[in-house]
Formats: structure tokens, C-alpha cells, sequence
């Protein structure tokens, strides 16, 4: 019988100090609960997303003295860890020190070695360089090493073994990646296992949460275990990390695979927890708790949503937030969400009245405060907007070209944006630094896409904590938050019914049914097949998917919308071409300066999707068939 301690921490980035003392304790508990192995997630000393905080030597050489520590502590246990492991006579290709994404495994106050091993700990073999990830920028690989020392790789990545109750048991240690294969020439589990002598895989991993990934997880690390016959440990971490704009949850949900695939133990996600796995493995299996935990998406986006604010407001030590709202359903969602996180009192609510705001969002804005219980202010914005329009059509600008001073006109259309700045960079901002708090941005992700907001206006904020969301996710939340999490209507529900609108200006109106430009049911498609897909679409394959029927089977959107919403091929050109032009464009210049945003889909905006600021561009294919359709 041996006893395994598979522990799934909050792990902070960027403080391997405290994470050591953390990990002490977590070592003192097992002890006391006689575990054979404790083990710890990737990069638990230092985090895993710390930006070029890997550029310096003094911050490495703590993460060096830490793991000693943890070294130390392995006296009647076996610590199985992650952390740096730097080479100080080696260099990087970055001509940096050489550094390893490493697993450490320590026994008698030791580290052990893998047979052969020039190392006394294992490295990452597969470098994950896409989305979040940039492994490949600061470590160094198993296959770099391989090439260095002139091996094969499979020669660098052997088991370990360990002496538990006096008995071998070999074990094979991989990081992450190491377990995500598919898509890489080798397989090191399968190499591990290639002698049938591997008795347990060990995966130490810092997987942050993706909407659906979990699924993902148990597809891959179940199969690696049944192929293999082998059991494997999943230990992932829980806390928050960021690469500066864009926000990271980590779900842990931590999992024991059985050597037939199924789940033998789960972590709940988010979790701070240390299991204890008896091995040999009991049949009872956890398998319907993992999958059940997953069913519904957007339980599960609730989910990343408050732990990922509560963690990021701990982090930031921001205790209060001034929220606009305005009646419309993206703010509401956004008040309800907080108010699960910080209590009423420390969120005050402002609607910002101008006149074209109808007496219909200004009540339903007084009602969603009354429900939640916060502080509620009306601070009118039409007399300040009024103001700036007369003073800039007052003002004289001098030329140094012509003697006479030019008088400037401002358009309906700049007047919509002076009340979006008005409310956010004079009300918000002003209201937040008066009481020690911070404003949100309430942005979705159509919006986010093609830059609907004002750039210093409803774009800024502290955080972006719906930016992730399309707006069918956002109604989605609207409905759970009111039946599952509050019990009540606490988002009227007129709220959910009327149509989306940023009422600045007449032709907005609510209550004549007039919004949003964005059709929600079409773009929220169109726009994630932009950005979501790993194959990103562009207007080509869009109109050759319109061309042949298959557009909204492609995006995934309700049949029968396409002919819905546009009379004829020019319509559907003209409407993909400006949302096109909008996206790869002005929108992208507005993403370069959003606040950070808070991630759940496949690609999060921010320093996920990564983005330059270019023209926008239509293939040569592109030309063709739209000249086919319309003409030049
Ligand atoms: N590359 C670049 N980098 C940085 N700034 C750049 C830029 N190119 C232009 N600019 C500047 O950006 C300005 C234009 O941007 P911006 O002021 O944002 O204005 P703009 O993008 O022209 O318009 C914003 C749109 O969003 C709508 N909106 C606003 C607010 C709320 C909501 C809602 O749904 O509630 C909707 C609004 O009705 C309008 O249709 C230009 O005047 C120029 O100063
Ligand atoms: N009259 C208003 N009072 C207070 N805040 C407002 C007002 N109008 C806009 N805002 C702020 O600007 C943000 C952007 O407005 P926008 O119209 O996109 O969102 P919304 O009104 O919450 O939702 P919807 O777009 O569905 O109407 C809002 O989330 C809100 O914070
Ligand atoms: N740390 C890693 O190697 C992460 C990559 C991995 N595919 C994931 O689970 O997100």
C-alpha cells in the first residue's frame, strides 16, 4: 500500500516565497497523514506566467533557495515539485543564463536523478508556443539539450526510481505539455512507458482554465493512462496568473487516472486541496463527479468569472468598484457578478442620465440597484456634455496658414463619444479615485471585436471582466445568475428583454426598438470565427462559405439568419467588409489599449490573440468571388 499526497495549490505568481512557505506546510500535513509522495504543479515555486521576470539572476537565485528548502524538508517523504532549474555555466540561445522548466524529485533530503541523466531533475520536453505560452522564450528543451549533447531525445527522458517502504517503484515524470502530444513527432509518456517498467506517471501541470478544456484533459490523460496500462496523476494548480492583458484562471481539477483510463480521483475545480490517493487504486471511481461538474457551460463560466474577479480584486487589494449602469444588460450582468464577490455596500452603482436616455433603462437601472442591495447614485451627465460641445464649438483655432480662426462643428456622431467619455474618464474615473475604488469595463466580446465603445470611454476601466463573453453568453449568465445563483429576478427582466442600445443619440432609441448596429444572433458567429477558430477565417473563407450554403453550419449560428438579415449578395458584401475593416482595424488600436480582460474562451483578446496594428487586407480569392457576385 502507499499513500500519494497530490496537492493542488494557489499558486502565486511571481512569489516564490511565499509559495515555499505554503508548500513547508502542505509538506508538514502529509507527513502527519504518513503519505509516501507528495506532489506539487509545474512552476510551483515561482509561477508560470511572470513575464521576463525570468531575465534576472537575482529573482532565479531565490527560486534556487527555495527549492533547497523544499529539499530539505524530504525526510521520511518523497516531494515531487516544479521549478526553475538554471544551468549558471550554460547559456540560452537568448545568450541569457540557461534555464529549464524542471520537476525535481527529492527523497531522503536528495535529489534523485533519472538514469543517465546529465541533470538531477527532469525537463519539460514539449514546449507549448501558442496562445498564453511561452515556454520556448525563456527555457531551454529536452530536445535542445538532446541536440547539444549530441543524443537522441529518447535517450534524455527516463524514469525515476524511488524507494517507497523499501521498495522500488518507478515512475515516470513529465511536465504539461509532455502529456498534450498530438500534435509533436514524440510522445515522451510513451517513451517512459516503452519498457513496461514505468510502475506510475507523474504530470505536473499549470493548465489554465479554457471553456470545454477539461473535457480535453481527461480525452488525452485517460487515453495516455489506457494505452500505457499505466496510472497517471494530474496535478494542476489553482489561483490566477496574467501576462499583463490578459487574465488566467487555473481550475486545478486535478485528476487520478486508473490504468484502464477511468477517473479514480478528482479535484474540485478551483479548489485549494491535498488529496489522498491509496495505491493500488480502489474501484470506486470518480468519474461521474468530473464529467457531471462540466455539463453546463455556463455554470461553468460563473465559475471562472468570480473566482477569476475575487482572485484579481485580492491581487490588485481593490476592496470597492463604481460600476455604470445604464439599464442595458451588460452592465446589470456586470453589478450582479460583483455583488457575488464584494458585499453591495463597497459597489456603487451610477446611472448617467443624458437625454436620450429613456425614462424606460433609467427605472430599470434604479431597480437592478434596489435588487442588489448597493450603493445608487444619478449623476446626470447632460449639462457637462453640453458644456464641452459649446466650448469646443466656441473655441477659435488659430492657424498659422490663415488669419482667420477656424470654428469647429461637432457631429451627432463626436457628440456620442463626448457622452461616453464623459461618463467614464470624468464620472467613473472621478467617482472611483473619491472612494478608494476602482471602475469596471463592461465590454462584451462583439463589441470588443470591432471597437463598439469609445476609446477613453466605456472601454476603459480597470478590468474587462465580460470581454471574453459573447453576447449570448451574456444573456446566458443574465438568466443564470437570476435563477440559479440569486433565486429571483434580481435582473428585471425587462432588462434581458429590451433591445441592446448605447442610447447616444436619437437613433438609438429603446423604446422605438432601434440599438445596436451589431446583430448579435449573426456576428457574435461571425466575429468568434475571426478570432476563435485555430484556423482563423477571413473574408474569403466567409464568402465562399456564403457562396456555397454552408456559411451558417460553418459559424454555427441559427439556420435561415444569413437570408433573414440581408436582401442580396451586396448587402451580405457590405455588411462583412465593414465589420472586417472595423476588426482588423480601428478595433485593433482600441484592444492595444483596453484594460486587461478576464479569459474563458480559446482565444481571449489581450495577450492571448496577438495582434498588430495593420491595414486591413483582402485575399487575392477574396477579390475574385466578391467581383463575381458584385462586381468591381
Ligand atoms: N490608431 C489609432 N490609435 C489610437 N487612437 C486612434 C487611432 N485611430 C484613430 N484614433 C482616435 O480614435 C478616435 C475614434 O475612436 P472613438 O472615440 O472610440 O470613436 P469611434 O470608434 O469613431 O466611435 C465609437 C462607436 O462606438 C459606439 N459606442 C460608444 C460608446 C458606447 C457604446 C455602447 O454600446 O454603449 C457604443 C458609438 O456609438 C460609436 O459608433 C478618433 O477620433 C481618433 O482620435
Ligand atoms: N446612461 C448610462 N448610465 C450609466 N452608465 C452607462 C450609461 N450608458 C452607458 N453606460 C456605461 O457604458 C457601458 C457601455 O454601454 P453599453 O450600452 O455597451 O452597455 P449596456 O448598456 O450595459 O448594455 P447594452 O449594450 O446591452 O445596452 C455600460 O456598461 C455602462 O457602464
Ligand atoms: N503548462 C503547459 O505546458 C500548458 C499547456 C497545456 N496544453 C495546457 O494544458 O494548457
Amino acid at each position: 500500500m502507499m499513500k500519494i499526497c497530490s496537492c493542488q495549490f494557489e499558486v502565486e505568481a511571481g512569489q516564490p516565497a511565499k509559495n515555499l512557505e505554503k508548500i513547508l506546510s502542505f509538506i508538514k500535513e502529509a507527513k502527519k497523514n504518513n503519505a509516501d509522495i507528495i506532489i506539487f504543479p509545474e512552476m510551483a515555486v515561482p509561477g508560470y506566467f511572470i513575464g521576463d521576470t525570468w531575465d534576472s539572476s537575482s529573482f532565479l537565485r531565490d527560486c534556487e533557495y527555495c527549492g533547497q528548502k523544499i529539499i530539505a524538508a524530504a525526510d521520511g517523504i518523497a516531494i515531487i515539485f516544479g521549478n526553475v532549474a538554471v544551468d549558471w555555466h550554460k547559456r540560452n540561445r537568448d545568450g541569457r543564463q540557461r534555464k529549464y522548466n524542471a520537476l525535481f524529485v527529492a527523497q531522503n533530503k536528495q535529489l534523485l536523478s533519472a538514469e543517465n541523466s546529465v541533470y538531477p531533475f527532469a525537463i519539460k520536453t514539449l514546449h507549448p508556443n501558442y496562445r498564453e505560452f511561452d515556454d520556448s522564450r525563456y527555457f531551454y528543451s529536452t530536445a535542445m539539450l538532446a541536440t547539444e549533447l549530441k543524443k537522441d531525445v529518447r535517450e534524455l527522458i527516463k524514469p525515476f526510481t524511488l524507494f517507497i517502504k523499501g521498495k522500488p517503484l518507478v515512475i515516470g515524470c513529465i511536465l504539461c505539455e509532455d502529456g498534450w502530444n498530438d500534435d509533436y513527432p514524440i510522445s515522451p509518456i510513451d517513451i517512459l512507458c516503452a519498457d513496461k517498467k514505468t510502475d506510475i506517471i507523474f504530470n505536473i501541470s499549470a493548465s489554465p482554465y479554457t471553456l470545454g478544456k477539461n473535457h480535453k484533459r481527461h480525452r488525452v490523460f485517460s487515453r495516455h493512462a489506457q494505452m500505457n496500462n499505466v496510472p497517471l496523476v494530474y496535478v494542476n494548480k489553482v489561483g490566477i496568473q496574467n501576462n499583463g492583458k490578459t487574465i488566467y484562471t487555473f481550475d486545478g481539477s486535478s485528476t487520478v487516472y486508473a490504468a484502464d483510463g477511468s477517473i479514480a480521483d478528482y479535484a474540485m475545480p478551483y479548489q485549494e486541496t491535498a488529496r489522498y490517493i491509496e495505491f493500488p487504486l480502489k474501484k470506486e471511481v470518480a468519474q461521474n463527479l468530473a464529467s457531471d461538474i462540466e455539463k453546463d457551460d455556463i455554470a461553468c463560466i460563473y465559475k471562472a468569472l468570480t473566482y477569476g474577479i475575487g482572485k484579481f480584486l485580492q491581487k490588485i487589494h481593490m476592496k470597492k468598484v463604481v460600476i455604470g449602469i445604464s439599464g442595458g444588460i451588460d452592465s446589470a450582468v456586470a453589478a450582479a457578478l460583483y455583488s457575488r464577490i464584494i458585499s453591495p455596500e463597497n459597489i456603487l452603482l451610477v446611472n448617467m442620465p443624458s437625454v436620450y436616455n429613456s425614462s424606460t433603462t433609467k427605472d430599470l437601472a434604479r431597480e437592478l440597484a434596489e435588487n442588489l442591495g448597493c450603493a445608487y447614485a444619478v449623476v446626470p451627465i447632460q449639462e457637462s456634455v453640453d458644456y464641452t460641445i459649446r466650448q469646443f464649438t466656441e473655441t477659435k483655432i488659430h492657424h498659422a496658414s490663415s488669419d482667420i480662426p477656424e470654428q469647429l462643428k461637432i457631429t451627432s456622431f463626436t457628440a456620442e463619444n463626448i457622452q461616453a467619455r464623459d461618463r467614464s474618464a470624468r464620472v467613473l474615473a472621478g467617482l472611483a479615485a473619491a472612494i478608494g475604488a476602482g471602475f469596471t469595463c463592461n465590454a462584451n466580446k462583439a463589441e470588443t471585436s470591432v471597437g463598439y465603445s469609445t476609446l477613453y470611454g466605456d472601454q476603459s476601466g480597470f478590468l474587462a471582466a465580460l470581454a471574453d463573453l459573447w453576447k449570448y453568453q451574456i444573456y446566458g449568465l443574465a438568466l443564470y445568475l437570476n435563477k440559479e445563483i440569486y433565486k429571483k429576478d434580481v435582473i428585471p427582466q425587462a432588462v434581458i428583454d429590451i433591445v441592446p442600445s448605447a442610447e447616444l443619440s436619437a437613433d438609438q432609441n429603446v423604446d422605438e426598438g432601434r440599438g445596436d448596429p451589431i446583430k448579435y444572433p449573426y456576428h457574435d458567429y461571425l466575429f468568434r470565427s475571426f478570432v476563435e477558430r485555430w484556423d482563423k477565417a477571413t473574408p474569403e473563407d466567409i464568402l465562399l462559405w456564403y457562396e456555397n450554403g454552408s456559411l451558417e453550419e460553418k459559424l454555427g449560428c441559427r439556420p435561415g439568419l444569413v437570408k433573414e438579415y440581408f436582401t442580396d449578395p451586396t448587402d451580405f458584401i457590405n455588411d462583412l467588409e465593414h465589420w472586417w475593416n472595423l476588426f482588423s482595424g480601428m478595433a485593433v488600436a482600441k484592444r492595444i489599449q483596453a484594460p486587461p480582460i478576464l479569459a474563458v474562451s480559446r482565444r481571449a483578446y489581450g495577450f492571448d490573440q496577438r495582434e498588430a496594428q495593420n491595414t486591413p487586407y483582402y485575399t487575392r480569392r477574396y477579390r475574385e468571388v466578391r467581383q463575381h457576385f458584385i462586381g468591381k
